[in-house]
């Protein structure tokens, strides 16, 4: 700590000490735990009961920044972080793609299956990237439309059965809703929607079933894993969920073998008219394979080869997909919910769209093409991401480099293995970029309109979804390849739940109905989570809300 505090002040930059490092595995498993028993019997300084919960940057979001500036170093035992909330540097480091590469120690945890295009940098990146890049297709997206919309009406269905009963299991029915969406879209494998809390039906004995429950418990137990990997989860002294994800582990492996190897075996026959994401990535690797077979030997480059996957590559990449594609999509869709229930006339605002484009409530008659009309459900997709980013930031380092950065026309150097963090909590909430009101959620602002036009639905423009100040999706060479995929899941999602419903949450003894509405947003920015990679709600089931269909 010592010496990574001489070389931070060096630097030149305003110093937040830490005494744990954030990755230190067994701190992300029990530190919050510690902080939040701390806090409580108000044992501890403010400081450490703000910057040692998992996940204390999407909590603060710009309050650090305005605190400690808008670039400070946070040093600690395992080294030095370097914190980043000015845009201009933001874009800097994304431009400087070989000064400052992705932290691949922080992403070492999605290596469960070996490499993929997640934990790769340069040239085996883009192998990576060049081979997956094909899966994800208009056609693609289309499958996740249909399948969205589908899963949406059981989630609903299922949602306002249990009126007046609230609603107590949101965070666990948005991941089960983006599991069978993810099931689709890479196996074509379609399950109707079933609550966390209700029993499972009789497909529970389909092999892919048993996929999508392995995945499930790997997801859940992705740090343990981490740290005791998969043979190491199945110890005598583990806790049964655990071993469970140790089991999870060789069956997800076993099922996507086996559909691989069911992929080749069509295409071997003449048959490629799956359009699902494993068929279209088996498809892609033996097309490159075929077209460098036909290069004469003498006439192959170096690089030739390693344009292809291996099966095993093939198994992570997928897994990283699955990751990649699901938590994040079902925290953005629980905060959506508990965002639109805190704004009734936002319910009303969305709902006028809907209709204005979706004349019929018969779902399966939505077309695709309807989805770029629903600037207004973006909208409320990007607001809420703006708020609540369930990564936070983008992690970069300097390894043995040492670049220099420019901020307020000072040029700073940056000692070798500093890992640098684009907090895009702190870009997407700070009043310097986003005025007086950046704290509150208002879908609104990213609706404008072209000069001298009626203000009507058909002339809304809906902003870019990514800005100098919004980078929800990454930008650049390592933009979210499921950017548009997770765009059609939620707005899909959105269209559904809202056409003839609306929600509000339940009022606790004494409330009023503004009252509550102010509780359940305030719950919404309360991110303190452990165990988890990503950034969660930290009590969403606190929010109890009541579905009901639209009276009129
Ligand atoms: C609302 C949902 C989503 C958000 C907010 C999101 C956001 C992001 C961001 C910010 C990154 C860059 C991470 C970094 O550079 O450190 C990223 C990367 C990635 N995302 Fe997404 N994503 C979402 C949904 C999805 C979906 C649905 C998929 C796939 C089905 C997906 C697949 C990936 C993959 C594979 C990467 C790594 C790309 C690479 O390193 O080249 N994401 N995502």
């Amino acid at each position: 700590l010592v010496s990574n505090q001489a070389k931070a002040e060096q630097a030149g930059f305003p110093i937040l000490v830490r005494w744990v490092t954030p990755t230190n595995p067994l701190w992300m498993i029990f530190g919050s735990t510690i902080v939040r028993k701390c806090r409580a019997l108000n044992i501890g300084t403010e400081n450490f009961w703000t910057y040692y919960v998992f996940g204390w940057e999407a909590n603060q979001r710009h309050l650090a920044h305005q605190k400690y500036g808008e670039v400070f170093m946070l040093v600690t035992p395992g080294g030095n972080w370097l914190c980043v909330n000015d845009a201009e540097v933001i874009y800097d480091v994304l431009r400087r793609r070989t000064e400052f590469t992705r932290n691949l120690v922080q992403f070492d945890v999605l290596n469960v299956y070996g490499t993929n295009l997640s934990t790769t940098e340069g040239v085996d990146w883009q192998k990576h990237r060049k081979v997956t890049a094909v899966t994800f297709t208009e056609k693609n997206n289309e499958l996740v439309w249909k399948q969205s919309l589908a899963q949406a009406k059981g989630m609903l269905e299922y949602w306002t059965e249990r009126a007046p009963q609230p609603l107590r299991t949101i965070g666990e029915d948005t991941k089960v809703f983006t599991l069978n969406v993810l099931a689709a879209a890479l196996f074509d494998k379609m399950y109707p929607f079933e609550g966390a809390s209700e029993p499972k039906a009789s497909h529970v004995k389909d092999d892919s079933y048993t996929y999508r429950d392995s995945l499930n418990r790997i997801l859940k137990n992705i740090i343990p894993l981490f740290i005791f990997g998969g043979p190491g989860l199945q110890a005598w002294w583990t806790p049964k969920s655990w071993k469970q994800a140790g089991e999870a582990v060789t069956i997800f492996r076993t099922y996507v073998t086996g559909l691989i190897a069911e992929e080749r075996s069509l295409m071997a026959r003449g048959i490629q008219d799956n359009r699902n994401l494993v068929a279209t990535l088996v498809r892609a690797c033996e097309k490159e394979e075929q077209e460098i077979n036909a290069i004469p030997l003498a006439k192959r480059q170096g690089s030739d080869r390693k344009m292809t996957l291996t099966e095993q590559e093939i198994i992570s990449n997928l897994f990283v997909f699955a990751f990649a594609g699901n938590d994040t999509t079902a925290i953005v869709m629980t905060h959506i919910v508990v965002d639109m229930t805190a704004h009734p006339e936002i319910q009303e605002w969305i709902a006028e769209e809907i209709h204005h484009y979706l004349p019929s409530a018969n779902t399966s008659e939505w077309a695709f093409d309807t989805y770029p009309k629903l600037k207004r459900c973006l909208a409320v997709v990007m607001e809420s991401l703006r708020l609540n980013h369930p990564l936070g930031q983008l992690a970069k380092t300097t390894e043995n480099r040492s670049p220099t950065i420019t901020i307020a026309s000072k040029a700073y150097t940056l000692p070798p293995d500093t890992s640098v963090h684009l907090s895009l909590s702190a870009l997407h909430t700070h009043s310097r970029y986003w005025g007086a009101d950046s704290m509150t959620w208002n879908p609104k602002r990213f609706i404008s309109y072209s000069a001298n036009a009626p203000k009507t639905i058909e002339n809304e423009v809906l902003a870019a979804d990514t800005s100098e100040h919004y980078l929800a999706w990454a930008w650049g060479q390592r933009v979210c390849p499921g950017k548009k995929f997770s765009q059609v899941e939620l707005v899909a999602t959105l269209a559904t739940l809202f056409y003839k419903h609306t929600v509000q949450p339940e009022l606790r003894e004494g409330e009023t109905l503004e009252q509550a509405r102010k509780r359940v947003y305030q719950a919404g920015l309360d991110i303190e989570h452990e165990g988890k990679i990503l950034h969660e709600m930290r009590e969403p089931e606190s929010t109890c809300l009541v579905w009901k269909e639209r009276k009129g």
